[in-house]
């Protein structure tokens, strides 16, 4: 295959021609609600880790989410600029919380990130994601990230693939430590059933 054929041919990210468009859920949250973090200790968006990222997600219109990440100095990998391994998270992360939207549990399969702009320490990235189609359990999703307003300009974008899981999913890989605590937190059983009872 030469370059620009590479170019033409469906990647895994192309979703395939039965695909369907997304179905945002009645009891989703409603536009411009505060999401909250989905776990304390997610290195995302939980409030437990002192160097996390502590991004805040609101939903947005149809299967959107808007996003708000402010780059620490512990999030830095040259110097005063963003790791690209931050931003990659700051980016799956924002995709992720799409799922309060399906309500639907799924996992990161595939995230392809393209770094346009540096980043600096001290930059407020406002993220934009939303599904662009499902395919039984795939869900096909894009993203972007700007600085200096949620219409400033691109410094990142992605394309991800997530694949819905079962809460097993977690229970069976997770550390039996950290299972053991979840599954003792109301607040996070809670959260679990909320998605659980996705008809
Ligand atoms: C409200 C909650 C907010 C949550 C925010 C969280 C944000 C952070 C999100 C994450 O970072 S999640 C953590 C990172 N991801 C992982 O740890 C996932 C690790 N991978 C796995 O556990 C499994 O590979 C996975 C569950 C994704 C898939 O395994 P399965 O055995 O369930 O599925 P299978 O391999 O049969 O694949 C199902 C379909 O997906 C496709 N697929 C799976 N992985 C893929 C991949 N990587 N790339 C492309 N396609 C993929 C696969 O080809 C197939 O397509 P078809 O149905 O058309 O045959």
């Amino acid at each position: 295959m030469n370059s620009r054929e590479a170019e033409r041919a469906p990647s895994a990210l192309t979703p395939p021609p039965d695909a369907i468009p997304p179905v945002r859920h009645p009891e989703a949250p409603a536009p411009g609600e505060l999401l909250g973090a989905h776990y304390d200790h997610c290195f995302g968006c939980g409030g437990g880790q002192p160097h996390g990222l502590h991004l805040q997600a609101r939903a947005g219109d149809g299967v959107s989410i808007t996003a708000e990440f402010t780059v620490q100095s512990a999030h830095q990998g040259a110097p005063g600029l963003a790791h690209g391994g931050v931003l990659a998270t700051a980016l799956d992360e924002t995709l992720g919380s799409l799922n309060w939207l399906l309500r639907t549990i799924a996992v990161t399969g595939r995230l392809e990130t393209d770094f346009v702009r540096p980043v600096p320490v001290g930059t407020v990235l406002h993220l934009q994601a939303e599904v662009t189609a499902v395919a039984g359990r795939k869900i096909y999703s894009t993203a972007v990230g700007r600085t200096g307003g949620p219409d400033g300009p691109v410094a990142v974008r992605a394309q991800a693939l997530f694949i819905e899981v079962m809460v097993d999913h977690f229970i069976d890989n997770g550390r039996p430590d950290e299972i053991k605590a979840a599954m003792a937190d109301p607040d996070q059983i809670r959260r679990v059933r909320a998605f659980e009872v996705n008809p």
